[in-house]
């Protein structure tokens, strides 16, 4: 693992970092507790999501609730979104942004923390360049369903790769 602070590889507290905790974020929250529960059962891990805009309170997407169901039979319909406060980044073991630009505010914000702040593609795909917008994962906010799917099964096989990476 390339963060120089984690030896150890049980009990990760993950946070994931989108814009308004409604879509991409709370996804990827879901999804990584389905998947490390299924894949590794490793329920030491724990994730949670937040917003660099949040709103607080506001609930999942409609489209994101569906889409999570539809493919995977994930429930996030109880999710509340929440925004990022600066405690979020300190208790994270690793912090994994969405997008390029949520990383590069986080970094600037919290330099202490650099190293342990990604964009989950990075992570993921650390062979695909610094400069490339293939590192971000773009809002499906207010596009048609078909887009939270396309989302979802994006985030999905990073994080089964970043899960891969803890075993
Ligand atoms: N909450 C934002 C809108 C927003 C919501 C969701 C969103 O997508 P995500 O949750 O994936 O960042 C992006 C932006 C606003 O009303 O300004």
């Amino acid at each position: 693992m390339e963060n120089k602070d984690i030896t150890r590889k049980n009990n990760l507290s993950i946070l994931f970092v989108c814009t308004g905790n409604t879509c991409r974020s709370c996804m990827a929250e879901g999804i990584f507790r389905y998947a490390s529960y299924v894949e590794v059962c490793k329920s030491g891990f724990s994730a949670v999501s937040r917003g660099i805009h949040a709103f607080d309170g506001d609930s999942a997407s409609e489209h994101s609730i569906n889409a999570l169901k539809a493919l995977w039979d994930i429930d996030i319909s109880l999710h509340k979104a929440k925004r990022l406060d600066y405690e979020d980044v300190l208790k994270a073991d690793f912090t994994f942004t969405m997008t390029r630009a949520h990383r590069d505010i986080l970094k600037a914000r919290f330099p202490d923390k650099y190293y342990c702040i990604y964009t989950l593609k990075e992570y993921a795909y650390p062979e695909i360049e610094q400069g490339s917008n293939m590192l971000d994962i773009s809002d499906p906010y207010g596009m048609p369903y078909h887009r939270y799917e396309s989302c979802a099964k994006e985030i999905f096989e990073c994080i089964k790769i970043v899960i891969e990476k803890f075993k």
